[in-house]
């Protein structure tokens, strides 16, 4: 492309007298026929570096991913042994949980509580660096201590995902590798493609295949409700009005779902996650840049809708998340098909997992400031139209009932224990200290 940009000649006024047909019909006859292919050639070599510009970013970025994710090595005996003692289950009854997104915010304190009760748990990850590795890495850390191996591979990586299914005949698939975040996709939409839907479908195709069939549970999303302004949302809303790429993708997830339940009897439960938070969590998420920028002394955007309306979220808990996540697990059925075959009919189910308590964002910040004893700078925006929608509010009676789902923190309890976890981890911890 640079070669192509040092080739523009450097007087490029010889070109602008060109907008005159009538000059370029003489041109086209005076000039000698050598003269007239290097100029065309150079014609042709700037539509080219134009076109070359304009290819969206997100492409080059997905083939950075790609990239990342062919690095990852795998495989040996030392690490099929990783694999294996990972994987296995030290209870009466338990199960063996490949947990996908391990490194990630719900799926390292998922990993944890079924490690803790037993359960054989393998995370995979592929450590992206859609937000700070290092916070993934530390989890990773924290994780490998309980015992949780997390093999570094792509979910879209098809050869590992049948290996490790080679080695270990998991019981339950813990699906929660994604590309999360509302606004996100309006910067990087193939990264969402490649993950939510490219990643969903190259996972069940590895489950279909093998034999047995385990039962899989995922992370579908609040955000597939969309523009529905019925409230509290309940599981038999409509969700064909999504408002980001984003929620389009998870929906997408829900439907690719339903085929691969129909045809090839894998048992699937989908969770729909109403704004998850808590220690550990994810620094792209409005609750935990808010608190770094407090305490910054940083401008906090707060969102608001037409005519200054409030801006909520049903904010969930991790905890309540775990418990819904484990009790999906729980009450699982297992998958009928066998060898790609369908056997019978297969469990295919939806939950609502949020906490029926909408809070407006500027509670949020008030709850903040009073923990982090500071005032926030606050500045009121229009809420831009990039994904984000005015209010969720769960409707949790379907998973009360079939998962014992009962959420029990509020968000002054939950946001007191995150905030009690960022400052030890990010102050007291010297090698944190960098992180954005
Ligand atoms: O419930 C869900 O399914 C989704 O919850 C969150 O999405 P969101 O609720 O938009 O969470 P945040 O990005 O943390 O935003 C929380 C609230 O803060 C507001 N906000 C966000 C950013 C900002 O600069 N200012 C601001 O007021 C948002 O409008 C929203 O009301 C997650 O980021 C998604 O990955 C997840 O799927």
């Amino acid at each position: 492309m640079t070669q192509l940009k040092d080739g523009i000649p450097s007087t490029p006024g010889k070109f602008k007298m060109d907008k005159s047909p009538y000059m370029i019909h003489r041109l086209r006859w005076q000039l000698p026929l050598a003269k007239l292919t290097f100029w065309s050639c150079l014609f042709l070599g700037l539509i080219l570096l134009f076109f070359l510009r304009s290819t969206p970013s997100s492409l080059s970025r997905i083939s950075d991913s790609n990239r990342r994710s062919l690095a990852s090595t795998w495989g040996g005996p030392d690490w099929e042994k990783r694999v294996r003692d990972s994987s296995r289950i030290r209870s009466s009854n338990g199960m063996s949980v490949l947990v996908t997104g391990a490194a990630g915010f719900v799926g390292t304190h998922v990993s944890a509580a079924l490690k803790r009760r037993g359960d054989g748990v393998l995370g995979l990850d592929n450590f992206n660096d859609y937000y700070d590795p290092k916070l993934k890495r530390s989890r990773q850390a924290r994780l490998e201590r309980s015992g949780v191996f997390i093999v570094e591979g792509d979910i879209n990586d098809s050869a590992l995902l049948k290996k490790l299914f080679d080695v270990v005949a998991f019981t339950h698939v813990m699906h929660l590798a994604a590309q999360a975040g509302v606004r996100y996709a309006m910067q990087n939409p193939g990264s969402y493609v490649n993950s939510n839907i490219a990643g969903l479908v190259s996972l069940f195709e590895v489950c279909k295949a093998a034999n047995p069939q385990p039962s899989i549970v995922w992370a579908s999303s609040s955000s597939v409700y969309g523009l529905n302004n019925k409230v509290p949302f309940s599981e038999r809303d409509r969700t064909d009005q999504p408002a980001s790429l984003y929620a389009a993708t998870k929906k997408a997830g829900e439907e690719i779902a339903h085929t691969y339940n129909h045809i090839y009897g894998l048992s699937i439960t989908g969770l729909r996650f109403f704004t998850v938070y808590g220690p550990w969590g994810r620094p792209d998420m409005a609750y935990f840049f808010f608190t770094k920028d407090i305490l910054k002394g940083k401008p906090i955007p707060i969102f608001e809708g037409p005519n200054h309306g409030t801006v909520a979220r049903d904010f969930t808990y991790i905890d309540d998340i775990v418990k819904g996540c484990l009790g999906s697990l729980d009450t699982a059925e297992k998958s009928t098909g066998s060898g790609g075959k369908k056997k019978g009919p297969a469990q295919l189910r939806i939950f609502n997992l949020g906490n029926t308590s909408p809070v407006p964002v500027t509670k949020l910040v008030s709850i903040l400031e009073r923990l982090l004893k500071l005032k926030a700078n606050r500045v009121m925006l229009k809420m831009p139209r990039n994904g984000d929608v005015q209010f969720t509010h769960a409707n949790i009676t379907l998973a009360q009932t079939e998962l014992g789902y009962k959420p029990t923190t509020d968000l002054q309890t939950g946001l007191k224990k995150f905030v009690r976890w960022y400052l030890s981890y990010y102050n007291n911890s010297g090698r944190n200290k960098s992180v954005e």
